[in-house]
């Protein structure tokens, strides 16, 4: 089984949805509300503690079949089948795609259940203070040292699962910025500090010298055999991670056929286990495979991950929108919006397709956005009169944690506010002057869901996982590698020798030469 190499503008739907275009383009939304009081019913799914209301687009039926049309003329279906069965769809580096079989507990692999017990175990002991540190204290503090999937993802969930936090005060060490690094050890003591070094390669410069850095700091007063009551790490090179010096049992595995920036249903999400307790990381996963279920068997018109992909691949491809803002209605969401823009942009920012051609049509839509209220008080002015037309989604939770009501109808207030003023403008009304024209007719989608718990923040992640796999079959490419990563990574490495030999004989760029040169 492999995916499908139909390039989408040969199809019969996209010439279809080329000619539906002209003819509905410049059509204003708010007449198709007024001519169809079904549309909201119809434009939107319900599906366990989602509500997703994708009728504030700029669509009608026809678009929506055509649409579905392309999807079949690109064999979605063939490739979603291809992907849960673990075939090697990630062609360019010969490897399955199977995150989605870390969360499946009716049909574990023996392997990632044992890494689920393992990780049961050693949270539980550091939870609950059984795990000592070497001087016999039990561990205050748990610091994540990773970079990329191997950061992005726990530092996230930690932050979107606050309110489930236990004692344990979780850091994440990211950037090889040395000042991040001492701001971060600064507060942290040595005898009660648990520090695991996640990096499914164990190779990458960041993470390394990092975790070589932290290391020395928590030598500077502790012994070489205190290091195994204070490191962990999570990797797919063992061999690697013994040579640094961790012993085997604070080795946690993973796998080739897990992407980094899928790879926090893994061990990778150790520190999440940490932090909120490993029922709560377990719910989280249940959660993901909730929406893997929903994703793989249900018709494409009431599939939220499909339903959304093609309506993106609609202004992408059609309208020309160059990004989509996601702005979430909670504030333990603001990691959200990095998190998957690493997903979503290291995914889909390709220009070669399937078939090793250069692609005639744009691909990976740019992703940004922040938190609500406070991204309608700094960008959307720009979304509301700017020239760009920017599909946004809003994420908003019927029910608030702490039930401050008052705070809660008012940030859902602004929230369905927005989408209204984004598809009304002042459309028909009148205004003093030009200056105070809202066009409006401008796209949302809104995903209100019952309560940010463990278990719908894993079934939104999930979404967001399969939302992005739809539109790179739809694209033609590979969703799944990430070769434009690596080229910076080479050239960094030259750079290095030059600014440490402080020679740039060998720098060819002039500018880099200069800049070089400036930096000594
Ligand atoms: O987990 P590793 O191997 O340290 O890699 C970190 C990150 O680097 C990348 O390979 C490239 O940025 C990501 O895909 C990955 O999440």
């Amino acid at each position: 089984m492999s995916l499908p190499k139909t390039d989408p503008t040969k199809t019969k739907a996209w010439s279809g949805l080329l000619e539906h275009f002209e003819q509905i383009k410049s059509e204003r939304m708010q007449s198709w509300f007024e001519a169809d009081p079904d549309r909201a019913e119809r434009m939107s799914i319900t599906w366990a503690d989602f509500y997703v209301d994708y009728s504030k687009n700029r669509i009608n039926d026809k678009t929506l079949s055509l649409l579905f049309d392309m999807a079949n003329e690109a064999g979605l279906k063939q490739a979603i089948d291809a992907q849960f069965s673990g075939a090697e769809i990630n062609e360019t580096e010969g490897r399955a795609v199977l995150h989605t079989a870390l969360r499946d507990f009716g049909n574990m692999k023996p392997e990632v259940k044992e890494t689920l017990a393992k990780i049961k175990s050693f949270s539980d002991k550091v939870i609950n203070g059984s795990w000592k540190g070497a001087s016999g204290k039990p561990i205050t503090d748990v610091v994540n040292i990773g970079i990329g999937g191997s950061d992005l993802g726990p530092d996230m969930i930690c932050e979107a699962l606050k309110y489930y936090q236990n004692h344990l005060n979780v850091h994440f060490i990211s950037n090889v910025d040395g000042d991040h690094v001492m701001e971060s050890l600064k507060t942290l003591d040595r005898e009660t500090t648990l520090f695991i070094i996640v990096s499914k390669t164990f190779t990458t410069q960041e993470t390394l010298t990092n975790a070589n850095t932290v290391r020395s700091w928590f030598l500077e007063t502790m012994n070489e055999a205190d290091v195994k009551h204070h490191f962990a790490a999570v990797s797919t090179n063992l061999d690697a991670v013994s040579e640094f010096g961790i012993s085997s049992e604070n080795i946690f595995p993973m796998w080739n056929w897990v992407g980094g920036r899928f790879s926090l249903w893994s061990a990778v999400g150790l520190s999440v286990a940490c932090a909120v307790g490993y029922k709560n990381f377990e719910d989280l996963l249940r959660g993901a495979h909730n929406m893997d279920r929903h994703f793989q068997e249900t018709d494409f018109n009431g599939n939220i991950p499909v339903v959304l992909a093609l309506i993106s691949v609609w202004y992408n491809n059609f309208f020309g929108s160059e990004s989509e803002c996601i702005v979430p209605y909670s504030q333990y969401l603001n990691k959200l919006v990095a998190y998957l823009q690493q997903g979503i942009m290291e995914s889909n920012g390709k220009s070669v397709d399937r078939n090793g051609e250069v692609v005639s049509y744009q691909t990976g839509t740019i992703v940004w956005g922040s938190t609500g209220t406070n991204a309608q008080h700094a960008f959307f002015q720009l979304i509301h009169q700017g020239t760009k037309l920017i599909p946004t989604d809003f994420i908003c939770f019927a029910h608030s944690l702490f039930g401050k009501t008052d705070h809660q109808n008012k940030l859902l207030a602004n929230c369905f506010a927005q989408t209204e003023a984004l598809l009304q403008g002042t459309y028909g009304m009148e205004v003093e002057n030009s200056f105070k024209i809202f066009e409006g007719n401008k796209p949302t989608n809104t995903i209100l869901i019952q309560k940010l718990t463990p278990q719908s923040l894993g079934s939104l992640i999930a979404m967001y996982e399969h939302k992005l796999f739809v539109q790179g079959v739809i694209w033609n490419i590979y969703s799944y590698d990430q070769w434009g990563v690596e080229l910076g990574k080479k050239l960094a490495k030259n750079t290095l020798d030059a600014i440490e030999n402080k020679s740039t004989s060998n720098t060819t760029n002039a500018s880099t030469k200069r800049l070089i040169n400036k930096s000594f």
